[in-house]
C-alpha cells in the first residue's frame, strides 16, 4: 500500500477513535490530560503557540486557562492557504475570535503576530517516536523548522491516548514532537 493511503487510513481510524470519547469519559479524560500538559509545560519558557480546538480534538481550554493565570504569554494560529507556515498571534482567554478558513475561530487580523517558543500541537494519530499526522495540509511541518530558524522550541503533542498509533510512516520534512501529553502520561521523545 502506499504510504498515503496508509496514512489516510490511519487518519480515519484515529479520527473515529477520538469521536468514541463523549461526555463524562470525555471531560475526564480531558482534565487529566491538561494536567499532563500543565506539569510539563510549566518548565518552559516564552510564549506558547495553543489552538481552538475543531472537530473531536482535545480540547486545551484548561490549560490555556491555568498558562494565562501563571502569566504566560499565549497565541492561535491562523489558517493560511495552503503550501504556506501558520501565522500565531497573541491571544488571551476572553479575547475576540473571528472565524478563519475551515471555520477555525482565530484571533482578530489586528492582534500581534508573535513567534511561540512553545508549541501545543494537536495531532490526528501519533506514534511513540514523535511523529504525527494531521489533516494533511503539512502546515505544522513548514511552521516548526521556520520558528526554529529563530529560537529554540519546544513542541508538546496533545492527545487521547487512543489516538496512538504502533508506527506512521514517517517522510524527510516530518518533523517529530519532543513531547506527547494524554489522559495516560507524558511520553517524552527527545532531550529538549
Ligand atoms: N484546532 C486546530 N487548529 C488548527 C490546526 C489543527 O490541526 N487543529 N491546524 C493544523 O495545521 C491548522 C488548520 N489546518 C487544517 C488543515 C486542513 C483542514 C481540512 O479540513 N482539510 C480537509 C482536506 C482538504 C483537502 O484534502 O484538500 C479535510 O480534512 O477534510 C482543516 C484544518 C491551524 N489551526
Ligand atoms: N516542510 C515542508 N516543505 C514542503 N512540503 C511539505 C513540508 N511539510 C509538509 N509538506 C507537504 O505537505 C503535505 C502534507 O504533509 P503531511 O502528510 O505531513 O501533513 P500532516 O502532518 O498530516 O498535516 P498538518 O501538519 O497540517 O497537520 C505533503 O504533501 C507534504 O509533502
Amino acid at each position: 500500500m502506499a504510504s498515503t493511503d496508509h496514512k489516510t487510513q490511519l487518519r480515519h481510524k484515529a479520527m473515529a477513535a477520538r469521536s468514541e470519547i463523549r461526555g463524562h469519559q470525555r471531560q475526564a479524560a480531558t482534565a487529566r490530560a491538561a494536567h499532563h500538559a500543565f506539569s510539563r509545560l510549566k518548565y518552559t519558557s516564552g510564549i506558547v503557540g495553543l489552538y481552538q480546538a475543531f472537530r473531536d480534538e482535545i480540547h486545551p481550554d484548561e490549560i490555556a486557562e491555568r498558562l494565562h493565570h501563571t502569566g504566560r504569554r499565549l497565541a492561535l494560529p491562523t489558517t493560511p492557504r495552503y503550501g504556506h507556515p501558520l501565522t500565531f498571534r497573541s491571544w488571551a482567554p476572553g479575547d475576540p475570535l473571528v472565524v478563519g478558513r475551515h471555520n477555525i475561530p482565530e484571533p482578530a487580523p489586528e492582534a500581534e503576530e508573535v513567534h511561540p517558543q512553545v508549541l501545543l500541537v494537536p495531532p490526528v494519530a501519533f506514534d511513540r517516536r514523535g511523529y504525527r499526522i494531521g489533516y494533511g495540509a503539512g502546515f505544522y511541518d513548514r511552521t516548526i523548522p521556520q520558528l526554529r530558524a529563530m529560537h529554540p522550541v519546544f513542541t508538546l503533542g496533545y492527545a487521547f491516548a487512543c489516538q496512538e498509533v504502533a508506527f506512521l510512516p514517517s517522510e524527510h520534512h516530518d518533523v517529530p514532537l519532543d513531547a506527547i501529553a494524554t489522559e495516560n502520561e507524558i511520553i517524552t521523545v527527545t532531550g529538549r
